[in-house]
């Protein structure tokens, strides 16, 4: 039985849910749309994982989501000893030259430049900024050597943030390239697009897309950057979504500057109307006990409240303990707040004349008229999705209802707040679908007889055109 929430729960896979139970468990405890990280991600293993995902999709008639991570110009030490603790005033050489073993004296630094890039005095931040050090000297060569600010274990594989130094990296790497096309292949629903400065990496993608699939694959634009929220308002214009990846910016950034951008984000995103996710350590406790912190659980609670379209997890879900009770969790933390009075989420009416005005402007009557007359749910039939997009962004308290015979954004969809849909391939005139689609809503159980419904439609049905219909029904 799956959950009734309407923030949706974006689980990263890993290690800790390898099983077909496992993943089920998760998708019925809440989980909307799986991550797949290629910062560490194996082919082989990510196409076992999706096709165990669409297998449940067909078997139990879910719409879980996918969606493809590229990892971006990010910097990783190779792989550690085990536990190994380096300690403040430690000197650490950090090499180039050859993929070592990792130890406490010295660290394989997967990125050729990396030498030329620093100069001595900058920082190198490591783990999220766990760990700190302060490059003594470098060779301009192969090797750096860094003093430990604050020392820490030295896990394998860690991520590396350099926030004072110019690091001569694309966007899109070699790697990022391979991972895009990959991911593609494979026809996820989502790519997120990580460390964005500029809509040019935006642009970028989307080109790559457009060269390596024949359908538009929607891109979540990760701001994890100074630059990128220098560049938002454009680059809000040149993405489908947005994630305020908060392990990255929290590093790039001082910590204490991440709260006020995550609700300026979540505005930007809800002006734009995309969805957004909140991103990194919400339950990071959970990846080892089986409670919460209260900070967490607020955490989770105000990311919702401050209007985030959905939450997502990392490591809780990809290495910890507790997959499973993390997201059960999660769904009641969210379930408990969400329908709140005390919610208001920002919105915006003024309307921009776009080539779809009209429909903006219907789903925005039907959001509102949805609240007036107290309709139980609003049901659109498309092609393109975009209606749900609309709907979703003025967070009406109807259930929002999704008919298409579109397999891709059947999933797609997965992401947006309260957005749930639904197979639909008849193909008939108006009167009769309408009459059918309530038929099917009302037998899922959304309404009851004497319940209002709103049914928005483009008219006629068989031209799949703009939607310029708004028709209000009582259930029989
Ligand atoms: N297959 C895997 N997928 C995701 N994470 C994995 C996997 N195997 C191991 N992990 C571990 O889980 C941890 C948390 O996952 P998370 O997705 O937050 O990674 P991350 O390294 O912080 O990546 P990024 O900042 O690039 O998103 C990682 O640091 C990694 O050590
Ligand atoms: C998710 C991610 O990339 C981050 O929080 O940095
Ligand atoms: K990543
Ligand atoms: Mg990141």
């Amino acid at each position: 039985m799956l959950t009734n929430k309407k923030t949706k729960i974006v689980a990263t896979l890993g290690p800790a849910c390898s099983t077909r139970e496992t993943i089920k468990d998760m998708i019925d405890a809440g989980v909307n749309v799986f991550r797949v990280n290629f910062s560490h991600a194996d082919y082989e293993d990510v196409k076992e994982k999706i096709n165990i995902i669409r297998g449940l999709n067909k078997e139990f008639g879910y719409t879980t989501a996918i969606l493809g991570d590229l990892q971006g110009p990010k910097l990783r030490v190779g792989v550690m000893e085990e536990g190994v603790v380096v300690h403040d005033g430690d000197l650490i050489t950090f090499t180039t030259a050859e993929d070592i073993l990792g130890t406490a004296k010295k660290v394989f630094m997967k990125y050729k430049n990396f030498p030329n890039d620093v100069n001595p005095g900058e920082r190198i931040l490591l783990d999220d900024g766990k760990l700190i050090f302060e490059i003594v000297e470098t060779d301009k060569k192969s090797e750096v050597v860094a003093r430990v600010i604050q020392g820490g274990e030295l896990k394998s594989k860690k991520g590396v943030n350099l926030p004072n130094t110019k690091i001569s990296l694309p966007a899109m790497t070699e790697k990022d390239i391979e991972d895009a096309i990959f991911a593609i292949g494979q026809n996820v629903d989502w790519i997120a697009l990580s460390f964005v400065k500029t809509p040019r990496d935006l642009q970028d993608l989307q080109e790559l897309i457009a060269e390596h699939s024949e359908y538009k694959i929607p891109i979540v634009a990760k701001i994890e950057m100074p630059e990128a929220l220098e560049n938002i308002d454009k680059i809000v214009a040149y993405c489908d979504a947005l994630m305020v990846a908060r392990g990255d910016l929290g590093v790039e950034l001082p910590a204490h500057e991440v709260p006020l951008v995550q609700k300026e984000l979540i505005r930007r995103a809800k002006t734009a109307r995309i969805p957004v996710i909140v991103a990194t350590q919400m339950m990071e406790t959970m990846i080892t006990s089986l409670t919460p912190t209260r900070a967490e659980v607020n955490d989770v609670a105000n990311s919702v409240m401050d209007g985030a379209d959905a939450v997502m997890l990392s490591g809780e879900t990809a290495t910890g303990n507790y997959p499973v009770q993390v997201i059960q969790k999660m769904t009641q933390i969210i379930e408990a707040v969400e329908d709140s009075p005390l919610i208001q989420v920002p919105q915006n009416t003024p309307q921009i004349k776009t080539k779809r005005f009209i429909t903006k402007t219907i789903c925005h009557h039907a959001a509102t008229m949805a609240n007036v007359i107290k309709a139980k749910a609003i049901c659109t039939l498309t092609n393109s999705g975009y209606t749900a997009f609309q709907i979703s962004a003025w967070r009406p308290n109807a259930h929002i209802l999704v008919f298409t015979s579109n397999e891709r954004i059947l999933t797609q969809l997965n992401l947006l707040w309260g957005v749930k849909s639904f197979m639909y391939t008849k193909d008939v005139s108006t009167d009769d679908t309408v009459t059918d689609v309530n038929e099917i809503v009302k037998q899922k159980g959304f309404v009851q007889k004497g319940d209002f419904l709103i049914n928005l439609a483009a008219m006629p049905i068989k031209d799949k055109g703009m939607v310029n219909t708004l028709r209000v029904s009582e259930i029989e």
